[in-house]
């Protein structure tokens, strides 16, 4: 079989054939684009409009010296097709075809051919528009479309990869599937659609009103029914060739709408709104999941640059958004306490958002997040449902690890998935102790995402000594704990942030702290309660060093929580030097708030001590930062657990500050940073929300612009932060770039 092909043979020149053959002349595939139609008119149109290179009105030549010949025509005139053009069809020929069903078509080869031959490769372009005929006909029809190629355990490798790169020079993406998964997944995403727009357009046009009707429909009934412009009879041919798949979709949908309907007539709020808050960020969530990226980012195709120039003070007051840590733990906590949970403060970011997508996933109604305000229907410690598929929490370690802890101790069975940053972090820490307690849990080789969990095992409490300091095992193992017999108890080797304890006592659930040892029994009910959460201290830590390192700076960051197990970042930079004072403090829910004031003043090196490593773990970046701005070396220990982060964040923050002109030296995990003062350059964002914030601080003092790639990750944990960082004063601004252009 020839690799190359010289002359391509197009039967049927509608949309689609037609596309094809414009494209394929576009692209020079081939030397000869031949055309073949039953209609001598659209033939002569595609000659006229230069859309083919020859015509043909019988088969005999054109099909015995073409290499490729494409069946464009509808899928019901296949095998008439095939059984016509067989006498004259050459052993080196390689067929295709573009309908949209395929099964049928293997069928109708069959009974021409006896068997399929091994050089038939079945194919779908997934593109089209309602348009029809020749004169329709677009060359970038299949520009970033799906292609679907079906071809058979026996086909012909070699004859797959040249219609493979046939519709790839096109600009389409080729992809292969199994023919019957082919007809399954195109049942449900491409003719139920249609068919419910014919329905629905042909049953509002049969109402005695409907002139009116259609005068005054607006904008959602004309996107909804727009298909319903297309070809009649391709739809009919569709809805015979796919009849099961068709029929098993309709059905589905039935359900679906009648319990909607059900709801209705019950006046059932919460069902409603569970099928209207589902379905809403179910889109977005599986384009995200489909491309590996961060959850809620519209605009994925956007690169991010951020330009930061020297900024003169920082003054004024600002608020930071809502903390991610305590964001999450309201939502899990929510979801399985019994009642209505109301939250105010959530922090919308790409985090704590894929978090409230994995419980929706799990039957939880969660309305909002709106302006901060969250409501959550509480199911109860055991009304979780098992979720449809694998649950997707894109960069967020808080959401897979808490999961984890609580998807061991559940009767189903679930996957967790993450991007790519997250599929590498470590996850045996929190599967390894959930083991102990008698769960099913399996990572991968590496010891990373996918985390494959089984229920339906009954845990039991165990004595844990965490080797490790981590917020997130404490609590994976606390949320277990609320499931396994007897009483959890969890040693901790240093302190870690203490909210999953606080919130769970929100929730009425009895746990102690002692000697730094936490215990929880299991039985308890949650009680919903209503939150308020206050802004993020690893947010604000920005802001906090952006102040204190340039001079005249006199800004208060307004009700920060300032819990001791998150305030380190606090500590260490009044050993600095800096001017911070708390004012205003209060408690909400249990949580220490204040205002955190700064004002700028010199800042000296110092030796962190280790004690505050785990208590300022997300807030190193930006200590990196306020050293390199300090006089003298600073030294750090013990501070590993940051090569284990969205990125390793010793590797980035010292490539970065090297390239600003400050000396980092790395021997393990001991650091030593010579303050100095920072040059303008180009910095790697590492993917890492949390690097590149560092950098935009550090660019407030660098002598030249600082120039941040790839910067879109900041909306994992902070997605306001350009705008509250130009409202304090710092010259920055966001440059984006469409990367699919
Ligand atoms: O429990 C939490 O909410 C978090 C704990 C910390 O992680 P580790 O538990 O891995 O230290 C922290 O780095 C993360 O941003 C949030
Ligand atoms: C490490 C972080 O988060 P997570 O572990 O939830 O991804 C962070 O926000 O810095």
């Amino acid at each position: 079989m020839s690799c190359m092909a010289n002359r391509v043979l197009i039967i049927g020149l509608g949309l689609i054939g037609g596309s094809l053959a414009k494209a394929l002349k576009k692209k020079h595939f081939v030397n000869v684009v031949v055309g073949y139609d039953r209609n001598l008119d659209e033939l002569q149109q595609g000659i006229d409009l230069g859309i083919i290179d020859e015509g043909c009105s019988d088969f005999s030549s054109a099909v015995k010296t073409a290499d490729i010949i494409v069946l464009a025509v509808p899928v019901k005139a296949t095998e008439a097709v095939l059984f016509d053009i067989k006498p004259y069809l050459q052993p080196h020929t390689v067929i295709t075809d573009v309908g949209s069903t395929k099964g049928n078509v293997i069928v109708a080869a069959q009974n021409v051919f006896g068997s399929v031959p091994r050089n038939f490769i079945p194919g779908h372009p997934i593109a089209g528009s309602e348009k029809s005929g020749v004169a329709a006909a677009d060359d970038t029809l299949f520009v970033k479309h799906k292609v679907i190629l079906t071809p058979l355990p026996d086909s012909d490798k070699s004859a797959t990869r040249l219609i493979a790169r046939m519709w790839q020079s096109t600009g389409a993406e080729v992809l292969q599937m199994a023919i019957e998964r082919h007809d399954e997944v195109l049942a449900a995403t491409s003719h139920l659609p249609h068919l419910l727009a014919f329905s629905l357009v042909d049953t509002l046009a049969k109402e005695q009103d409907s002139t009116e009707i259609f005068r005054y429909a607006a904008g959602g009934f004309r996107d909804f029914t727009r298909i319903a412009a297309s070809d009649p009879t391709m739809w009919h041919d569709v809805c015979l060739a796919n009849k099961k798949q068709i029929l098993d979709q309709i059905d589905n949908f039935t359900a679906g709408l009648a319990s909607l309907r059900r709801a209705i007539v019950d006046g059932d709020s919460q069902s409603m709104l569970g099928v209207f808050t589902r379905a809403k960020s179910a889109r977005e969530h599986f384009n995200k999941m489909l491309s590996g990226t961060a959850y809620s980012q519209t605009h994925h195709n956007l690169q991010v640059t951020f330009h930061i120039r020297s900024a003169g003070p920082l003054q004024g007051r600002i608020s930071v958004s809502g903390d991610k840590s305590m964001s999450h733990r309201a939502i899990v906590l929510g979801a399985l306490a019994e009642g209505v949970t109301n939250i105010n403060g959530f922090l919308e970011s790409e985090d704590s958002l894929a978090t409230v997508q994995a419980f929706r996933d799990m039957g939880v109604v969660i309305e909002g997040p709106h302006q901060g305000a969250v409501k959550i229907y509480g199911v109860g410690l055991h009304g979780l449902y098992p979720p449809p598929g694998p649950l997707y929490l894109g960069n967020s370690g808080t959401s897979m690890r808490l999961l984890s802890g609580l998807l061991a101790a559940q009767k189903f069975d679930t996957e967790l998935l993450g991007d790519r940053s997250l599929s590498k972090r470590p996850m045996e820490r929190v599967a390894e102790p959930l083991r102990e307690m008698g769960a099913s849990i399996n990572t991968s080789e590496n010891g990373s995402a996918p985390v494959y969990i089984s229920g339906g095992q009954q845990l039991s409490a165990i004595n844990y000594q965490m080797p490790v300091a981590s917020a997130q095992v404490k609590s994976a193992l606390l949320l277990a704990g609320l499931y396994a017999q007897g009483v959890t108890q969890i040693k901790q080797s240093a302190i870690t942030r203490d909210h999953t304890e606080r919130m769970l006592k929100n929730f009425g659930v009895e746990l102690t702290t002692q000697n730094s040892v936490v215990s929880i029994a299991s039985g308890q009910i949650l009680r919903a309660t209503n939150l308020d959460i206050p802004a993020d201290i690893s947010s604000a830590a920005f802001f906090i060093v952006a102040a204190a390192i340039n001079p005249g700076s006199d800004l208060v960051i307004e009700q920060v929580g300032v819990n001791p197990s998150r305030s380190g970042i606090l500590d260490i930079m009044k050993m600095m030097g800096a001017d911070l004072t708390l004012e205003n403090p209060m408690t909400l829910n249990g949580e220490p708030v204040a205002d955190v004031h700064v004002r700028y003043t010199p800042l000296k090196a110092i030796t962190i001590p280790e004690e505050l490593v785990s208590v300022a773990i997300d807030e190193f970046p930006v200590i990196f930062v306020a050293a390199a701005a300090a006089t003298g070396v600073t030294c750090l220990t013990g501070v590993g657990e940051l090569r284990y982060k969205e990125s390793d964040r010793i590797e980035a923050m010292q490539q970065g500050l090297l390239r600003m002109g400050i000396n980092v030296v790395v021997e393990g995990d001991n650091i030593l940073i010579t303050g100095g003062e920072l040059q303008g350059a180009n910095i790697s964002s590492y993917d890492d929300h949390r690097v590149t914030m560092a950098f935009a601080v550090a660019g407030t003092i660098a002598k030249d612009e600082v120039r941040i790639e790839a910067c879109s990750h900041v909306a994992t944990s902070f997605p306001e932060f350009i705008e509250v960082a130009q409202k304090a004063g710092i010259r920055i601004h966001k440059e984006e770039t469409n990367v699919s252009s």
